[in-house]
């Protein structure tokens, strides 16, 4: 019998996951595995101030422009709780400033953060307060194309900021110790950070909704 079929929706194969971070890429590869095709393009796109997850769906509007096809986008931030209540007084107006910064502490921030103070100097920032629980943030947007609303999927890890330990090759990875692990990311073998990471959960959700979607993908002489 003939289940009443959803019309499928065709995209362009592959999608372009855009990204100038090897790192990352690794890591995607490693998740999705061959569930979506997809391939990896650098593009220079501004992330704009804001919640995450309208800098992601900007981002994902202005890539599915260049592109002229379905694409995903990805952005990570690093939270640091202890800073989302702002202090009254007792601070000089540059620290005001750098928490100000923090509160929003979406990609480009930490990213510009970790480039200027380093590992040591993200542990500094939070030598004031007991609280060293942070966490990080995933979040992926997906373009059909031109023109298409973009879908974010979020994927958190919670966690604490602790001395750097581990390889220095990704980003944040050596300060960041998740919750119920004694290592920090970076000390973790890559498949157990890729079981619970921020980015792992993130593109779960991706895949999931490429499962319910259907999406058929065209190729150059008809579809598969
Ligand atoms: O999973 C991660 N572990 C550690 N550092 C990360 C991770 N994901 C992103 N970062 C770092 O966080 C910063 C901000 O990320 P963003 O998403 O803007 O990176 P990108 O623009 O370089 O791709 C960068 O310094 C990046 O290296
Ligand atoms: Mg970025």
């Amino acid at each position: 019998m003939a289940a009443a079929a959803k019309a499928a929706v065709v995209l362009p194969r592959p999608v372009t996951f855009v990204t100038g971070n090897a790192k990352k890429l690794e890591e995607v590869k490693a998740i999705i595995g061959n569930s979506i095709p997809f391939k990896s393009l650098k593009l220079d796109l501004p992330e704009l101030q804001g919640e995450p997850e309208d800098i992601s769906k900007e981002k994902a509007r202005l890539a599915a422009l260049q592109v002229n096809g379905p694409v995903l986008v990805e952005d990570t931030c690093l939270c640091f709780n202890a800073l989302k209540g702002l202090p009254a007084n007792g601070h000089t107006l540059f620290e005001f400033m750098l928490i100000s910064f923090l509160l929003d502490f979406s990609g480009p921030y930490i990213k510009w953060f970790l480039e200027k103070l380093g590992h040591e100097g993200l542990n500094n920032l939070l030598m004031a307060y007991e609280d060293k629980s942070a966490y990080a943030l995933c979040a992926f947007s997906f373009s059909r194309g031109p023109g298409a609303e973009p879908l974010t999927f979020l994927g958190k890890t919670p966690g604490k900021i602790v001395p750097a330990r581990g390889p220095t090759d990704f980003g944040w990875d050596p300060v960041f110790q998740p919750d119920g692990y004694d290592q920090t990311y970076a000390e973790m073998e890559k498949e157990e950070k890729n079981k619970i990471s921020h980015r792992y959960k993130s593109l779960e959700l991706v895949k999931s909704h490429f499962k319910e979607a259907g999406y058929v993908f065209q190729t150059d002489d008809g579809t598969i």
